[in-house]
């Protein structure tokens, strides 16, 4: 893997495959593009930020230490989706880690992404360095491209149990495969981690997403009204061509004691044969 610093970004190169590559902003440490053979795997909007005023949008965000916003103490004041978005590899955001607990929880994150012929892994360890546990969510907030999401499935989530964000309703899943006709923004808990969900255009698997430790998968489509209201979501028309599949621990909250660490990792990877799985 050939790696070359250009600056605000960080490029990895397959190296029997130049046109394999992975690009990473350092503002975030946010992936923003992933290529398999030139082709493009990562949605990223035309009207992302990439100059560290805001998160960005597409591409594969870090969320940490709080998924959406919490009541919980100590989260209360975080915005959403936290701080590691916004942060840099050598600081925490200052304004944003201060509203996170006390202001004095002490880690470190370390990322691990490494670029195959056909997947990418992204690896993310947080350890605790403080002399005191705190707790933490974490998530992989994926932007997958799609040709038109009305002609996408996402399936092995049947007998899930799903938190549906909009209704604000727990129900379980039913259907065997996810389409998509409206917005939608769906928690699954606790999908064991054996499940590999498939994203599906017109009968062809075009991604594979795998699993580890991340017990918890967010399924995200904001479609017309929502995208509108996302000043950064370019053009208004982006949402036919992408789908968040975000792997997290989000369900609750992780515990980590003084000198602790804990890992996750997501893998997307290419392979054409459908698998169904069920409960
Ligand atoms: O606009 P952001 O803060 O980046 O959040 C974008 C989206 O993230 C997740 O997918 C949540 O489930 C959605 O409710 C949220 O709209």
């Amino acid at each position: 893997m050939a790696v070359e610093d250009l600056g605000d970004t960080v490029e990895l190169t397959f190296p029997s495959s130049p046109k394999t590559k992975v690009t990473i902003l350092k503002y975030g440490a946010t992936v923003i593009s992933w290529k398999v053979a030139d082709v493009e795997q990562l949605w990223l909007s035309e009207g992302a930020k990439l100059d560290g005023s805001k998160p960005v949008r597409g591409g594969i965000p870090l969320v940490f230490p709080v998924f959406g916003k919490s009541a919980e103490e100590g989260f209360q004041a975080l915005p959403q989706h936290g701080f590691a978005r916004n942060s840099t590899p050598a600081e925490a955001n200052p304004e944003v880690y201060s509203k996170w607990g006390k202001g004095d929880n002490d880690f470190t994150l370390f990322l691990t992404i490494t670029l195959n012929d056909d997947n990418l892994t992204t690896k993310i360890e947080v350890s605790n360095s403080d002399s005191k546990p705190w707790t933490f969510n974490w998530l992989f907030h994926t932007y997958l491209k799609v040709n038109e999401i009305e002609d996408t499935l996402v399936n092995n989530l049947p007998g899930e149990e799903c938190y549906d964000q909009l209704i604000a309703e727990t129900y379980e899943e039913k259907s065997p495969a996810i389409n998509f006709t409206q917005e939608l923004d769906r928690i699954y808990k606790n999908v064991s981690t054996d499940k590999v969900v498939q994203v599906i255009e017109l009968g062809k698997v075009v991604h594979n997403v795998k699993r580890v430790n991340l017990p918890d998968l967010v399924v995200w489509n904001p479609w017309v009204e929502k995208s509108k209201g996302m000043a950064d979501f370019e053009p208004k028309s982006g949402y036919h061509k992408m789908v968040c599949i975000e792997p997290g621990h989000v369900h609750d909250f992780v515990e980590l004691k003084p000198g602790e660490s804990w890992t996750a990792e997501q893998i997307i990877y290419k392979g054409d044969a459908i698998k169904l799985q069920s409960i």
